[in-house]
């Protein structure tokens, strides 16, 4: 029976990244999708303003939108500090079967809580059912069209404190134009723009970074 592309991905980590080492998953994957068959990770380019991101907010929490085959959760669990905790958001089980070996492959599995589920209906839940007060470091990579209702409920829920960082991908290609708009223009997110390209290609896309003022 015919493999899907999150199990080609996750064969390419297995035979040629080490067990334990996540810089390596990350370089497996990429190699992978630059040279055998795209795939939506955040990829290579965006993944260095990514890592710069993370490490000058040297988040404690961190929620993710969007774990895919868990390329961009284990380059920033890679990153974070010990005893920090990063949640991530996956809404198709056969990504999150893939992800949760990739995070396994990388010795990450204590400082990652993959949930199953759509971001609407979890988002309500983090403080109750995932303990978190607030989140450091929030990165949209999930449906384009939920990256502006999912801030407007994180506000809601009170999951943003002042200095919360959120991170989103792909605000040019496929586009978030909404989303950009309303952070670009609301005194209570400080924004900025990174130019970059869609992963593996030449296409132009980006990270907008908005810090919530509160
Ligand atoms: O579509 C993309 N990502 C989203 C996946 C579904 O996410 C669904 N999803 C994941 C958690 C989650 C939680 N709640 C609801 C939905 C939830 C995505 C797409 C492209 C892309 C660019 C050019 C093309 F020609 C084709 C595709 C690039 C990217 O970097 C992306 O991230
Ligand atoms: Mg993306």
């Amino acid at each position: 029976t015919q493999s899907t592309r999150p199990q080609r991905i996750l064969g390419a980590v297995q035979q040629n990244a080490t067990r334990g080492d996540p810089r390596s998953v990350v370089r497996a994957i990429d190699q992978y999708c630059r040279n055998q068959e795209w795939a939506m990770n955040v990829g290579d380019e965006k993944g260095c303003i990514l890592d710069s991101v993370v490490s000058e907010v040297n988040p404690a929490t961190v929620l993710e939108l969007g774990t895919y085959c868990g390329y961009s959760t284990v380059r920033i669990a890679s990153l974070l500090p010990p005893h920090a905790k990063l949640i991530t958001l996956e809404f198709n089980p056969e990504f999150a079967v893939i992800a949760r070996q990739v995070i396994a492959w990388a010795g990450l599995e204590d400082k990652i809580q993959l949930v199953e589920g759509a971001s609407g209906d979890l988002i309500p839940k983090m403080k109750e059912q995932f303990g978190v007060e607030t989140f450091d470091l929030v990165f949209l990579d999930h449906w384009k069209d939920r990256y502006l209702p999912d801030t407007k409920l994180m506000e809601e829920c009170g999951l943003l404190r002042k200095g919360s960082v959120l991170l989103a991908d792909n605000v040019i290609c496929p586009g978030t134009p909404e989303y950009l708009e309303f952070v670009r223009s609301s005194p209570r997110y400080e924004s900025q723009y990174f130019k970059s390209h869609l992963e593996y290609t030449k296409v132009e896309d980006g990270l907008e970074k908005s810090v919530f003022l509160g």
